[in-house]
């Protein structure tokens, strides 16, 4: 009966409170330098102390600086305090930290799993509200505030009302050139950014069992564009085996509760979407939400005035053919070795545009970028036109504090295009990285099936 989601929660209840509230035993707390110092400091402040420091995890990666050869020197001004503090505050409480120049550093949600911090069946959270990446392992991981989190540091349990659940089935098959990242697009085109609110949504379906680990995260990572509480995938296989052997990870596997993780035959939903994947087309956002997404060979739509005056583009305009200043690969939607791998077998052998002003790779972690260089990708990007860079957050979020003239149009394979969000004024469209590098190449937004 129970779907997937209750199976976990109901693993990690302890209580339930005379108003209705849950309080679920939290396993693992992972903290970035952006919300981290905050926590820690108000509970520091208070004379409290984190209850088992064994499980609290912190990362350096929204406001470091991603250029080669760097510092906790940042771009961003005072973003050096971020560091400084988080890191003091984490030492001074014994949490495990990767350091802005430790081999392990790197977006907060690429390194968890790397690690094997995350678990099947776990329940894991951070201050950030792309910890839903860590679904796709079949972890209960969703994003907190930092008072949350100084809670869930203190006591080891969060109070909350449980979810509603949703499941999405994602049957069919990907065509060649699309992928996890189109397919996202595509969920918050049709049902809208609001399609997922107050719900723990699980992706089902034949798509989703075809996808490796990391087009799993990819998917998961956009749950929260979808306002979801969390996106989650049911283990497999495949799950076990990306775990196995990592650092954080059990030498044994829990086999009888990951068997268990998947919801039942006849489990209840509170609702159920699909779509077909094998519908599903290269998409690239056109305006100032992810639901503003199309796919790459039609035109704009009507959307809000406000939208269409931010991004320049009225609507009837074919979104292909859109020129753009800036190219960018990274964050922890789209930044991992299968991710740059993809991306360098379409630039392989060419250069990009005269007109791109800009076009970095930013991998996801520390790891990554190593495992990318022994392959030689980064040879490959260097010799496109592109920059190799340090793993950070970087373009992902202005919070790097590197930045664009007013105006400038990216192409990115991030998650997010709200107003300002790569920087003041600047015009941001999501792609997958299949698409940055068509649109790299071509100098305009262009279809990676074209080059394929
Ligand atoms: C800074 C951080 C709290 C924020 C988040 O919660 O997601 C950031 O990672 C983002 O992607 O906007
Ligand atoms: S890469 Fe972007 S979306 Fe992901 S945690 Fe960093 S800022 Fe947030």
């Amino acid at each position: 009966m129970p779907t997937l989601v209750d199976k976990i929660w109901d693993h990690h209840r302890a209580a339930t409170t005379p108003g209705g509230a849950d309080l679920i035993a939290i396993d693992r707390i992972f903290l970035h330098e952006r919300t981290g110092a905050a926590a820690l400091k108000s509970m520091a402040a208070a004379g409290r102390r984190v209850r088992d420091p064994a499980r609290v995890f912190v990362g350096m990666d929204h406001i470091v600086d991603t250029r080669p050869g760097r510092s906790d020197q940042t771009l961003m001004p005072g973003g050096q305090g971020f560091i400084s503090e988080t890191r003091a505050a984490a030492k001074a409480a014994g949490l495990t930290i990767f350091d802005v120049s430790d081999p392990d550093q790197g977006i907060v949600h690429v390194i968890s799993p790397e690690l094997g911090i995350v678990l099947p069946g776990c329940t894991l959270v951070a201050p950030d509200s792309h910890t839903c990446t860590q679904g796709a392992f079949g972890a209960l991981a969703w994003g907190i505030g930092s008072s949350e989190a100084e809670h869930a540091m203190v006591t080891g349990t969060l109070r909350l009302t449980r979810p509603k659940t949703m499941r999405i089935r994602l049957d069919g098959r990907l065509a060649a050139g699309v992928t996890a990242k189109d397919l996202a697009l595509a969920l918050l085109a049709r049902f809208g950014a609001g399609g997922g609110a107050g719900h723990a949504v699980e992706y089902t379906g034949a798509a989703v069992a075809a996808m490796d680990m990391e087009a799993r995260q990819t998917l998961c990572n956009m749950a929260t564009e979808f306002s979801a509480f969390t996106g989650i995938i049911a283990p497999d296989e495949a799950a076990y085996a990306a775990l196995a052997g990592r650092r954080y990870a059990p030498a044994a596997f829990d086999a009888p509760w990951w068997q268990s993780l998947h919801s039942d035959a006849d489990a209840h939903f509170d609702a159920e979407l699909a779509l077909d994947a094998g519908q599903v087309a290269p998409m690239v956002s056109w305006g100032t939400s992810p639901e503003h997404s199309i796919a790459i060979d039609a035109a704009l739509p009507a959307g809000p005035a406000r939208a269409h005056d931010y991004i320049g583009l009225a609507a009837g305009t074919p979104i292909a053919g859109t020129p753009i200043d800036v190219a960018f690969i990274g964050s922890c939607t789209n930044s991992r070795l299968s991710d740059l791998r993809r991306a360098a077998a379409l630039l392989k052998g060419r250069r990009i545009a005269p007109g791109i002003k800009k076009a970095l790779v930013v991998p996801g972690s520390s790891a990554v970028k190593r495992e990318a260089e022994a392959e030689g990708l980064h040879a490959v990007f260097q010799a496109a036109g592109f920059e190799w860079r340090e793993s950070g957050c970087s373009l992902c979020f202005y919070a790097g504090g590197e930045g664009f003239p007013p105006g400038s149009r990216t192409i990115s394979s991030t998650n997010r295009n709200f107003e300002g969000r790569q920087g003041p004024g600047i015009r941001t469209h999501i792609a997958s990285p299949e698409t940055v590098v068509a649109s790299a190449l071509a100098g305009v937004i262009a279809d990676p099936r074209q080059i394929a």
